[in-house]
């Protein structure tokens, strides 16, 4: 873990662009698995799912029994766990509800915006590294809200050619019973293509690893993505008020996911910084998933020293972090100053995994820097918008004059004219 200074840390940002390489490799094996699922359909996605998982499946679909027995392996302690999820969830995304509402002027015109969910929804749900149950009822959830009537899943199979349990009993218990053992870029290319097993949907959501995210911004505009949900990140803003080893734990809570996963402190102590990294090196070692963890401190992972808290923010607006945790004092009269982040976690007793599980905002959240423009997964996600304009033959007599001059000016008669013959008796 690299130990740098704010303006380092910008010197650097400004030189290179580390990552370019990187993608051409990535954007080649993704086109080629979303080439080869269009043309060869099922038999792409049964040989990628051997190549990659390891696994030679009969069929795609996960059936009733296996439903039938993944209720019977996964325990009550994590039933009622996921229940309770699931109503902080729940509660939190209903009030992103959105109704269709109109607007009226005089009897004489209503305008207005319809709000429709959309049809087909096809969400996928990591599966490489660790099962993900928690991604399921983020991501369908908000789509059940919206009213979205066809949520398919797909995840890749573990080792057993099987869909984790966990996941299958979340998905069970969000309402969704199609669910298709397959992972990776080839899952997304047939949800944004169809194959014989299958079909197209018209917007695919949710998160998964570099060739995941990848493979959803090359379909997209042939079907709609929800964002870059990429590797985790975390970025912990500390002050001397944060304790050293409640910042070490959050940092590696995330640097778990993945390899490419990226753990950042910004602190205002240079002492600080020193014992983070002595407590990160400490804790790591005692975790499970070291393997992953130590590449992802190792490659991806820094303490940057920033002289104030307003040159830390700077700092944080620049990454635009997926997850942001304020561990300082006061952290609301700081708040104003985050320009970009996916969700920011206040004080010292909201550390990242709350949001993960249990608090009820989404966990799929904006990646790689798209925070800037990006939102976080939400039922406005899973509708889409129609205008509606009525006026009645009075609105438009009074309107017909301005109407044709404009149409006019841009040398479009034929649509001057469908207004003209609107103001002849004769052609009423
Ligand atoms: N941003 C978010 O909201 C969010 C939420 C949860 C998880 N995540 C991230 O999702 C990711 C999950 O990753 P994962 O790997 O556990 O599961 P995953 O399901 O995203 O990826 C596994 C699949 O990747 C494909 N794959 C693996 N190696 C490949 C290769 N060499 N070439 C082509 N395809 C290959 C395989 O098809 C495999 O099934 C992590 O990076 C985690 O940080 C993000
Ligand atoms: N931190 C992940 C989003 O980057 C979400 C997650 C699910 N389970 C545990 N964590
Ligand atoms: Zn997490």
């Amino acid at each position: 873990m690299r130990i740098l200074t704010a303006e380092e840390f910008f010197a650097e940002r400004k030189q290179t662009s580390p990552t370019i390489t990187n993608e051409e490799k990535l954007d080649r094996a993704v086109l080629d698995i979303i080439h080869n699922v269009r043309k060869q359909k099922d038999s792409a996605l049964i040989n990628y799912t051997e190549q990659f998982d390891g696994v030679t499946l009969d069929s795609l679909f996960v059936t009733e029994e296996e439903f039938e027995e993944a209720k019977t392996q996964v325990g009550d302690e994590f039933i009622s766990a996921l229940n309770e999820a699931k109503n902080n969830i729940q509660a939190f995304h209903e009030a992103q509800k959105e109704q269709t509402w109109f607007m009226e002027k005089d009897n004489d015109i209503l305008l207005g915006q319809k709000v429709t969910p959309l049809d087909r929804v096809g969400v996928y749900i990591p599966g490489g590294k660790a099962a993900y149950p928690s991604s399921v009822l983020m991501d369908v959830i908000p789509a059940k809200i919206a009213g979205v009537k066809n949520i398919v899943i797909t995840t890749p199979p573990q080792q057993d050619g099987k869909v984790s349990p966990y996941v299958l009993a979340a998905a069970e218990l969000a309402g969704v019973n199609t669910v298709f053992k397959v992972g990776g870029a080839q899952a997304i290319a047939a949800l944004a293509y169809g194959t014989e097993t299958i079909s197209k949907v018209d917007k695919i959501v949710g998160p998964g690893n570099a060739y995941v995210a990848r493979a959803k911004k090359w379909v997209y505009g042939d079907v709609a993505i929800d964002m870059i949900a990429g590797p985790s990140e975390i970025l912990v803003v500390a002050d001397e008020t944060a304790p050293v080893p409640y910042v070490a734990a959050d940092l590696l809570s995330q640097a778990e996911h993945d390899e490419s996963a990226s753990a950042i402190c910004v602190t205002t102590s240079a002492e600080q910084a020193l014992l983070i990294k002595t407590e990160v090196n400490k804790q790591a070692e005692q975790l499970e998933r070291k393997d992953i963890i130590k590449p992802s401190i190792q490659d991806n992972g820094k303490i940057i020293i920033a002289e104030n808290l307003h040159a830390a923010f700077d700092v944080v607006n620049e990454i635009a972090p997926e997850h942001l945790e304020l561990m300082i004092e006061n952290p609301r009269d700081y708040v104003e100053l985050v320009k970009h982040a996916g969700a920011i976690f206040m004080g010292h007793y909201s550390p990242e995994p709350l949001g993960d599980y249990f608090a009820g905002p989404n966990h799929t959240l904006p990646t790689n820097g798209t925070a800037r423009f990006a939102s976080p997964l939400g039922v406005y996600d899973f509708i889409k918008k129609s205008s509606i304009i009525q006026y009645s033959k009075d609105a438009l007599l009074q309107s017909a004059d301005s109407i044709i001059t404009l149409a006019n000016v841009e040398g479009l008669t034929a649509h001057a004219n469908s207004i003209k013959i609107r103001k002849e008796e004769k052609n009423a």
